[in-house]
């Protein structure tokens, strides 16, 4: 039988759920000296924020593309924060015809960003209205059907568009190549999470000790979205205690409440690896087969939780799937598989 377990998608550890987020606005940088790490998007984007200032046009196109939860949707803020320009949002999947583009796209004024999320979900018609839209500032609309229809042209005011992906291969080429600039968010080192837990501590008003707050750092599976949510659960937890500072015993007791052990992996984690390990013997496994074992969407293996198990060494992939490394038997008390795991992928690879 299936087991249904822990697919809800509140589930306090998934970064890609927002729906706390919302309520803490003030916690999201506006402007590129506020915004943390990921250095090389920073110096990247400040040459081009830089440069379209100084020709007074439009900045180019940029794709950000990264795991949920590392700053994408911040950093288009920061972007059209830095430029002085108006920011219009909305996502692939809600425009649903060539019509909800063109309208949104006529509505432009000039230097203005377009920042559309889950880029890759955009239909096949409406992608090619934008192809003409980011290279020409022009729209050709096809009027009317049969003999009768007709192409017409309309300018559009020079914008830049921002779009975001959890999945940057599914960027269609003809679209991918018309971004001049690619950016890829990675997850961030404790040290930087550990400046970010502060920030928004003194933000969220509460006083953190130094290792505690590394300790939260290290725990937050790279990634700036749970280190807030983990921050506002120990501060939850201090305050009904009558604490005004947290301390390293608070962060524990907050995470043994989670169920989430020190390198910040949780109940489905741990579940995900167990399943490759007991049901597949270590894998190599396909993103359908594990998901559909452990009773989940393929979908959030490969975006949510495959992401982090793989940069965190718990997983590998190779062509024929996913693999239990040596560190995830360690971790859940199994013997490891014998030393010639690796040398059979190298033999898969060379096939
Ligand atoms: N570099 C950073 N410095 C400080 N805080 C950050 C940073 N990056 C992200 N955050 C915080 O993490 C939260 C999540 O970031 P954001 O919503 O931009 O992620 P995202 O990449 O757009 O995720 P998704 O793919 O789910 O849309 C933000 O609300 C912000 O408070
Ligand atoms: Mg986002």
């Amino acid at each position: 039988m299936i087991e249904k377990e822990n697919t809800n998608p509140k589930r306090l550890l998934d970064p890609s759920f927002i729906g706390e987020d919302t309520g803490s606005k003030k916690l999201r940088p506006n402007y590129l000296n506020e915004f943390i790490g990921q250095d090389n998007i920073k110096k990247k984007l400040e040459v081009a924020i830089e440069a379209a200032k100084i020709r007074k046009e439009a900045m180019d196109h940029v794709v950000l593309a990264g795991p949920p939860g590392l700053g994408k949707t911040t950093l288009a803020y920061v972007i059209s924060n830095e430029l002085g320009a108006n920011l219009q949002i909305t996502s692939g999947p809600v425009i649903e015809k060539a019509g909800d583009l063109a309208a949104i796209l006529t509505n432009l004024e000039n230097g203005d960003v377009l920042f559309i999320d889950e880029i890759h979900r955009l239909n096949r018609t409406v992608e090619e209205i934008l192809y003409s839209a980011m290279e020409d500032f022009q729209l050709d609309i096809v009027i009317g059907k049969g003999p009768s229809a007709r192409s017409i042209r309309i300018d559009l005011q020079p914008f830049t568009l921002v779009g975001a992906t959890t999945r940057l291969g599914l960027i269609a080429p003809p679209l991918r190549s018309r971004f001049g600039i690619i950016l890829e968010v990675d997850f961030y080192s404790p040290k930087d999470l550990n400046l970010i837990i502060k920030r928004s501590a003194e933000i969220l008003n509460i006083k953190i000790k130094e290792d505690a707050s590394l300790i939260l750092a290290q725990r937050s599976r790279g990634t700036p979205r749970i280190a807030n949510r983990l921050l506002r659960r120990v501060r939850d937890f201090v305050q009904v205690s009558g604490k005004n500072v947290i301390e390293t015993e608070d962060v524990d007791n907050t995470m043994k409440l989670l169920e989430m052990d020190e390198d910040g992996l949780d109940k489905m984690d741990r579940k995900i690896l167990k399943t490759i390990i007991e049901n597949y013997e270590g894998g190599p496994v396909g993103v359908n087969a594990l998901a559909s074992s452990i009773g989940i969407e393929p979908d959030s293996i490969s975006e949510v939780y495959e992401p982090f198990l793989l940069q965190a060494g718990f997983i590998i992939r190779t062509p024929r799937g996913r693999v239990a490394t040596e560190k995830a038997y360690k971790k859940l008390n199994y013997t490891p598989k014998s030393s010639n795991q690796n040398i059979s992928l190298w033999g898969e690879f060379n096939e």
